[in-house]
């Protein structure tokens, strides 16, 4: 079985030129087939704010309202999805731009209203991976934004961490997968000030530790838990830190296991 690669960026690197078109010239030396997903929200937010349009958040989840859901296709399918692709084409390397509508690879259910309605906003049911595995096989890379769709009509706002694990998830029934998450430290830090104290292996039981001692709180508690349902479904290897950890030997970060 051939292994691939699913990475995701976030707004350290979408947000600053420089690095963006740093990590696509590094990105693009990946050989083998290779999924990249983008978030996005601090540009969405920005834009909002521009458009005088309020901004919700609930637990690092946008709470989702048609004008803002008009902001994110926007933003994420349209601004930085096109620009990425471009810049991956000015690298040679051949990338098609997605949302999960295209090509119908992810399929959502807008989320029930509990306590809170968070509007547009979906979980994903399932992801279909035929059209995937022919582009991958023929090396082409798919981008994906944080968007999905209902089947129905209907685009739907989902976390775009979550999109890259139920990918990793998908795939895993026809490739070896590889997990990766990108962000602005080097991985999960035991006092995240400090960028050398680095937690080089997180299990299950090492997590509750860790979420009991407070140690990791606020946009890691999601990223975890995607990184434990991926690892618990199938993906082989789930890794958090710099992107250097993807390009250069030695380069500490932070490795899930069970
Ligand atoms: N123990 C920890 N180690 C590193 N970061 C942590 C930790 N606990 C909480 N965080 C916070 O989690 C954030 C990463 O989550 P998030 O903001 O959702 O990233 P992204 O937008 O790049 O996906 C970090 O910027 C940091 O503020
Ligand atoms: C439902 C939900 O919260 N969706 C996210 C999607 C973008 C995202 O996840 O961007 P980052 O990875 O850069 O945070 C949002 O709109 O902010």
């Amino acid at each position: 079985m051939e292994t691939v690669k699913v990475i995701k960026i976030g707004g350290n690197i979408i947000d600053n030129e420089e690095a963006l078109t740093a990590f696509i010239k590094d990105f693009s030396t990946i050989t083998g087939p290779k999924v990249l997903v983008h978030g996005g929200g601090k540009l969405a937010t920005k834009l909002a704010a521009k458009m005088n349009i309020p901004v919700n958040m609930n637990e690092g989840r946008r709470i989702t309202d048609a004008d803002t859901l008009d902001i994110i296709t926007m933003v994420y399918a349209g601004k930085i999805n096109k620009n990425i692709v471009a810049q991956l084409q000015a690298n040679n390397c051949n990338a098609v731009g997605f949302s999960g509508a295209d090509g119908n690879t992810i399929v959502s259910e807008k989320r029930p209203v509990n306590s809170i309605d968070y509007g547009f906003v979906g979980d994903v049911k399932n992801v279909n991976t035929n059209v995937l595995e022919i582009l991958l096989n023929n090396e082409i890379t798919p981008v994906f934004c944080a968007i999905t769709h209902n089947k129905n009509g209907q685009l739907l706002n989902t976390n775009a961490d979550t999109i890259a694990s139920e990918l990793a998830i998908g795939l895993s029934s026809i490739f070896n997968t590889e997990l990766y998450y990108c962000f602005e430290k080097n991985g999960v830090l035991e006092d995240v000030e400090d960028d050398d104290s680095v937690i080089e292996n997180i299990n299950t039981e090492s997590y509750k530790t860790l979420k009991d001692n407070h140690i990791i709180f606020e946009g890691m508690l999601p990223k975890l838990d995607n990184c434990f349902h991926a690892i618990n479904k199938n993906v082989q290897k789930v890794c958090i830190g710099k992107s250097d950890m993807l390009f250069k030997t030695n380069n500490k970060h932070t490795t899930i296991t069970q």
